[in-house]
């Protein structure tokens, strides 16, 4: 059941604040016996973006919904700016228009018969606004996203990226508390994608709006994001600054989704991995556990015939002898697939295809191997 609370207006905190502005307390969700979201919490602060990145069906929409205020929470709550807006136990749930979160959909929805401005000054028609202030809200809009210049066009005659653009300015136009993006990007063609990653990274900057930014797509969200929050199956798997989730992922799910990552199970009988001159060089931190992951992404490892290694001696690598077993070509470089006699299965990049079933050594710095306790 939902209370309304009218008179609930987010207020405005100094920009300096690093008190969390939107918050989400042990959010859960049902669709029948199916548990959707379990436990899910994090916080944000004004201004900053958190990505929701995961697999699809991992509930990043439905979490989407709940903070817009468009399906109801089943455990937990969410407060923004200190004030609870919607929480299972009592049953309070702010209606969607009275949050002022705005979404950016992927099909971004704009209106064929209207002009750009009309598109834009569609979202403040219900604000019953005296027509001078519309047209000076629709106007900085379309400047801040840098498309006044486009006013009187419609969307039929822009460019996909400029159509993205339209859809943001409409977003941001009513001044909302909270921009959602929906996949925004997942519509438009590879090229323009990645044009837009940077764009839309440059504008959330510049606009200095708490925003929550949805994709299964790794690089978007490190590009985009100030924080990311990697989900699984309903739950938030590590949630930290792009370069960390990256570079010291917490689970193996978060290390292989953030870039293919190789892995091979450690145990303490893998003590014997050496260098060049017998020394040890693994575990290169105390671990806590018999049993962990060892990870190291395929643009760290080097995949090279057993004659060629010999010529270029280097220390300090763990070097595996294995078979070249696969070679796939994706047009910059080749993807070569070495499987060790242990059955360990390692890829890397080469810029011309090995000898199939010939020894290779598979080499790797250990300090780009990632520990990985889960
Ligand atoms: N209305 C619904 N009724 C029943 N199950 C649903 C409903 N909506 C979503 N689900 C299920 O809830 C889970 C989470 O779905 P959700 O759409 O939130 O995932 P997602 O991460 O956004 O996926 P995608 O990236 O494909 O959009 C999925 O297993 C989905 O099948």
């Amino acid at each position: 059941m939902s209370q309304r609370s009218p008179s609930f207006m987010p207020t405005t905190p100094p920009a300096s604040s690093s008190a969390p502005y939107l918050q989400a307390d042990q959010l859960g969700k049902f669709y029948g016996e199916n548990r959707v979201l379990n436990g899910i919490s994090f916080s944000l602060e004004r201004g900053k973006c958190l990505a929701l990145l995961g697999p699809s069906g991992c509930g990043k929409s439905t979490l989407l919904n709940i903070l817009a205020g468009l399906l109801p929470a089943d455990e937990g709550r969410v407060l923004l700016d200190g004030k609870v807006i919607e929480e299972a136990v009592t049953g309070v749930s702010l209606p969607a228009q009275h949050r002022r979160f705005s979404v950016v959909f992927q099909d971004l929805s704009l209106w064929p018969h209207m002009t750009v401005a009309e598109n834009v000054g569609f979202g403040l028609d219900n604000q019953r606004l005296a027509d001078d202030e519309k047209h000076r809200r629709v106007d900085e809009a379309l400047k801040r996203v840098e498309i006044y210049p486009l006013r009187h066009r419609h969307p039929a005659t822009l460019s996909g990226g400029q159509q993205q653009r339209v859809a943001i300015a409409r977003a941001i136009v009513v001044e909302p508390s909270v921009l959602l993006m929906d996949e925004p990007l997942a519509a438009l063609d590879a090229n323009l994608r990645e044009t837009m990653r940077d764009e839309i990274a440059g504008l959330i900057r510049r606009l200095n709006i708490t925003t929550i930014y949805v994709t299964h797509d790794h690089t978007e969200a490190l590009t985009i994001a100030h924080q990311v929050a990697v989900m699984n199956e309903g739950n938030i798997e590590q949630i930290a600054a792009p370069r960390k989730i990256y570079d010291e992922p917490a689970t193996t799910f978060v290390a292989s989704f953030l870039g293919s990552a190789n892995a091979f199970l450690y145990t303490y009988e893998m003590q014997a991995l050496q260098n060049s001159s017998g020394e040890a060089l693994f575990p290169p931190r105390p671990v806590s556990t018999q049993h962990c992951y060892l990870m190291v992404r395929r643009e760290h490892v080097r995949i090279i015939p057993v004659g060629q290694a010999d010529e270029f001696p280097i220390e300090d690598l763990i070097q595996w002898k294995a078979t070249c077993v696969k070679n796939t070509f994706s047009g910059e470089r080749y993807e070569v697939q070495a499987v060790t006699a242990k059955g360990e299965v390692f890829r890397g990049f080469t810029r011309e295809p090995l000898p199939l079933d010939q020894p290779v050594l598979v080499e790797f710095d250990p300090r780009q191997v990632m520990l990985v306790e889960k």
